[in-house]
């Protein structure tokens, strides 16, 4: 939980000590007590599947449990902000440069590999809280062949570093690859960037909560609570609505206590979190409250729409190649000696990410019109995970035209929200996909993968023995989730109906409530979202300090 309290308090930080929050390369054995293990309601369009749903049940949140890929997405998503909250000139990719590098320190790769020529300087902060950084180790037979791959098949280009707002270029780029092979390492270039430094994991509570933070005597946090609800606060001789008390309580013990702000409440909790405690504190649409039995204290229909998130479908290859095991615990032992080594990396999916902009000719884009936020949002994002025998690909749709919910499942706090993230709900985005795994086909039909790759598994839809119903009903069979949630507290133009708080996040028609964390983001990015939220974060800060000036 992200909230402060006034008093001092002995600090316990959750994730302090707990090594699978620390070694990136522990991600995956991460336990489930640190998530809040969600799950979507049945999905329509996706064979009625309901979809396992992770976020982070710790301090610093998902970002203490996620995958650690950096990439702040294109330019456009942030001048889509300023577009949406009618205020250009704090929140567009221009104007919010200064908190882009402000949340961000770029750290050298562990093992003392010099960085220079696989990322571009210019684009990164070295001041910031959160160390960005590269993969400890150099590139590998995969690495040499997508490089091999770029020189054959000229649709897909290179671009050095993907964080600099114009991740799709021309046409599609691939973000690690070797250029040169007798090179080697030197000149692996535009290399993934990762929310790791120093060989551990960086997250909301390393970065924002360390030491110097702890150290001031205005900030409490507590752990293991859950906020049930904001509250109404006496009013203050105006006739407005003054929401400043949250209550809090935990599900072990029947305690409840009552806070309330002298200036103003921060909502942090997530995608789900927000609008969950919003709905639970009868904000939100009259018709649904009254359906669970929460009396409406302010009417906000959009809390809990609108909710963005990217989809994904994955198609499999045969390879001709094994795994490459690695001795778990001398990997231990290596990374407590000095922090590199397998462990001090992420081992899995996502390592090699291909980025692709469908052209403005695409049909699909004539028929349903273009939902990329502008020319340099790409369309589709391919993370491949090769682990021999076989390898997936995920055809991840960035600009879905579907949108989704939450909303309440009862009247108590403790239960969780109903999350129906509406799927390829519309026709665009399962014919996006389809398009996503036609891309992945054309970027492994080439001689550059001959010996690695010796079968497609599918679902293909170019399989003539196949109708397009079969076919489809294999895609929504394994469509899964990003875990990119946003927009279900949705910033707007403060003239606006719609949407639930304004162009400085305060939460439109109330005094004293303001939202601060993925839920503002109107659209989902065209990236993994844990850069946009530092962004919006860091700006947010400077809004909240200049009004209490
Ligand atoms: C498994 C996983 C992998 C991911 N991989 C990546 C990646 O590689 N790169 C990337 O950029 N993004 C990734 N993401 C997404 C990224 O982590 C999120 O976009 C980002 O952390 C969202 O930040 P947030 O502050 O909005 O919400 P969160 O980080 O989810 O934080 C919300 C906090 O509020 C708390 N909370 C919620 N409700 C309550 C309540 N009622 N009372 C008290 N506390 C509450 C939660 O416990 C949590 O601590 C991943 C997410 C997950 C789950």
């Amino acid at each position: 939980m992200s909230y402060y309290l006034k008093q001092g308090q002995t600090w316990v930080l959750s994730n302090e000590r707990i090594l699978e929050l620390i070694v990136p390369g522990l991600h995956v054995q991460i336990p489930n007590t640190y998530d809040w293990n969600y799950t979507t309601v049945p999905q329509v369009m996706v064979n009625n599947r309901s979809i396992e749903y992770r976020r982070g049940f710790v301090l610093g949140g998902s970002s203490s449990v996620n995958t650690m890929v950096y990439t702040r997405g294109s330019r456009d998503d942030y001048d889509l902000w300023g577009r949406v909250s009618g205020d250009p000139k704090t929140w567009s990719w221009e104007a919010l440069q200064k908190w882009i590098l402000k949340s961000e320190k770029w750290t050298a790769p562990v093992g003392g590999r010099d960085p220079t020529g696989q990322y571009d300087p210019r684009y990164h902060g070295t001041d910031g809280p959160i160390r960005v950084s590269l993969t400890w180790s150099g590139p590998d037979d995969f690495d040499r062949r997508a490089s091999r791959n770029t020189e054959i098949q000229k649709e897909f280009i290179e671009k050095l570093d993907s964080n600099d707002g114009e991740p799709a270029g021309l046409c599609a780029y691939y973000t690690v690859f070797l250029l040169d092979e007798n090179l080697k390492e030197a000149s692996l270039k535009a290399w993934t960037q990762w929310t790791f430094g120093g060989g551990e994991r960086n997250s909301a509570a390393t970065g924002y909560l360390g030491s110097r933070a702890r150290g001031r005597p205005n900030l409490s946090i507590i752990l293991n609570v859950h906020v049930k609800k904001v509250l109404p606060s006496t009013q203050d001789g105006k006739r407005r609505l003054d929401i400043r008390t949250v209550e809090i309580g935990s599900k072990s013990s029947n305690v409840t206590l009552r806070v309330t702000a002298r200036k103003e409440v921060i909502l942090s909790a997530g995608a789900f979190g927000t609008p969950h405690i919003l709905l639970n504190s009868g904000i939100g649409e009259e018709s649904h409250l009254d359906s669970v039995g929460v009396k409406m204290v302010h009417r906000l229909p959009d809390v809990g729409r609108g909710m963005s998130d990217h989809v994904c479908a994955m198609v499999t290859y045969t390879l001709n190649a094994t795994t490459p095991s690695i001795d778990e615990e001398a990997a231990l032992r290596q990374w407590q000696a000095n922090r590199t080594g397998p462990l001090a990396e992420w081992r899995e999916a996502g390592r090699r990410i291909l980025w692709s902009k469908f052209p403005k000719s695409s049909p699909l884009l004539r028929q349903y019109g273009d939902p990329a936020s502008g020319p340099h949002a790409p369309h589709i994002e391919i993370p491949f995970n090769a682990a021999g025998p076989t390898m997936a690909a995920f055809a991840v749709l960035l600009t879905p035209h579907s949108r989704g919910t939450v909303k309440l499942a009862s009247s108590n706090p403790f239960d969780d929200p109903l999350i129906d993230p509406g799927y390829l709900s519309h026709p665009f985005d399962i014919q996006a996909l389809t398009e996503g795994i036609r891309i992945t086909k054309r970027w492994f039909d080439s001689p550059a993968w001959d010996g690695l790759i010796t079968g497609f598994l599918g679902p293909d839809p170019d399989n003539a023995t196949w109708s397009e119903t079969a076919f489809q009903n294999a895609l929504k069979e394994s469509v899964g989730t990003f875990l990119h949630p946003v927009g279900t507290a949705a910033m707007s133009a403060s003239s606006s109906a719609a949407g639930v708080v304004d162009h400085e996040l305060k939460v439109k028609g109330v005094h004293g409530l303001r939202v601060v964390d993925a839920s503002a983001i109107p659209y989902v990015p065209t990236a993994h979202t844990q850069a946009a939220v530092y962004v919006l974060a860091e700006r947010a800060a400077d809004i909240i300090k200049s009004s209490w000036k």
